[in-house]
């Protein structure tokens, strides 16, 4: 499934932006005053397609699962964090559930990896467990490449189920106490940077701890050695299997010709990786936020990013694409529903 998915893509269609520009600028509006809602507009309409875009319902798909690098102290909390709130999302009061609603979003709560057994009556839940959390990756693989290849697929099947559901965009959200240290050493190998300039507190630990958290991560990738060429090697020996089933909705978002609207930190790592895995995915991200985690930015840069907003999130489960989805649907009827110059008999300018 996973050779199939990265066979399907296909580049967006550019030849639609020139046709899109014209109309934009025979709306009742100087030309290009909406600023990057204009550019917006034409990047939706490349990715699906069509002139006259719709992004409405968009799918939230929160993968959680646990990280054997919790161990280590890496996070300002206790493992166990991780499958009490699944039962929060299940109860519907964590953020990503309030954003949600406001944004009249599908949500689906995927459990890939998460070391205990949920009880999952939510209709909402989907249990997906490829192992109950990954190894300390300090000591050894943090999964085998076949558990990696399966919590990749874990996430196509959630794009699909999404989209067969009707949903015109997709946000990627997550849940996984430690992820913060295996983004930032996935992100270590995927780009070279020094570990110091990717770490940050996640959830809130001590700058004294900061120093204990970048020799954790610099030991793991000394010690597992992953081929930079390979991200799946890299998801294997120091992923998460919620970041791996991330990597596999973007690669089935895409597939589908869906905007995939990426949130923060760990959402981005995950997009970077599914461009590794081809490159084509890059044309189908739409960058939702700036996080205030260290790391996001130099992810951002590694793929060209330039996010719609920074409002100092730090929190992922896909929040931050949530509150940037508004954006979209403004770009979309700004398309649809604003008059032309003709229409309102109003006089252009130049340039129009
Ligand atoms: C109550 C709570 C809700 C969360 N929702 C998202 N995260 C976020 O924090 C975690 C990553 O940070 P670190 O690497 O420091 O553990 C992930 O679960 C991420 O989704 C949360 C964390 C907590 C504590
Ligand atoms: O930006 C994120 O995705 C993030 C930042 C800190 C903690 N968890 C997630």
């Amino acid at each position: 499934m996973l050779a199939d998915t990265l066979a399907s893509l296909q580049p967006i269609d550019k030849t639609i932006a020139d046709r899109v520009l014209a109309h934009l600028n025979r709306l009742t509006k100087p030309p290009g005053s909406l600023g990057r809602l204009e550019s917006l507009a034409v990047t939706l309409a490349t990715i699906t397609g069509e002139a006259f875009p719709r992004v409405t319902p968009p799918g939230v798909l929160v993968f959680a699962a646990d990280h054997g690098v919790a161990a280590e102290g890496v996070s300002a909390f206790p493992q166990a964090v991780t499958g009490q709130m699944v039962a929060n999302f299940l109860a519907g009061g964590a953020a990503i559930n309030v954003f949600a609603r406001q944004i009249g979003a599908r949500l689906e709560v995927i459990d890939v990896g998460v070391a205990a057994e949920l009880p999952g009556q939510a209709p909402e839940f989907v249990d997906e467990k490829v192992r109950f959390g990954t190894a300390n990756f300090v000591e050894r693989d943090a999964m085998t490449r076949a558990e990696a290849e399966r919590a990749v697929e874990v996430g196509i099947r959630a794009a699909k189920r999404a989209i067969e559901g009707g949903c015109r965009c997709l946000i990627v959200g997550e849940m996984g106490i430690a992820n913060t240290t295996a983004s930032s050493a996935l992100l270590a190998v995927l780009t070279g940077e020094p570990v110091a300039n990717l770490i940050g507190p996640g959830t809130g630990i001590p700058e004294s701890r900061l120093s204990h958290k970048q020799a954790i991560i610099e030991r793991a990738i000394r010690a597992r050695a992953p081929d930079r060429q390979d991200p799946m090697d890299m998801l294997a020996k120091l992923g998460g299997l919620e970041i791996a089933a991330m990597t596999g909705a973007y690669l089935g978002g895409a597939s589908r010709r869906l905007p995939l609207l990426v949130d923060g930190f760990i959402a981005t790592v995950a997009a970077l990786l599914a461009c590794r895995l081809n490159p084509v995915v890059r044309d189908y991200l739409i960058f939702a936020h700036r996080s205030s985690e260290p790391g996001h930015v130099k992810a951002l840069v590694a793929l060209g990013g330039e996010p719609l907003l920074d409002l100092e999130l730090r929190l992922g489960e896909g929040t931050g694409a949530a509150l940037a989805f508004p954006l979209l649907t403004a770009a979309t009827g700004m398309l649809a529903d604003m008059a032309t110059f003709e229409a309102a008999g109003v006089a252009g300018g130049e340039g129009t």
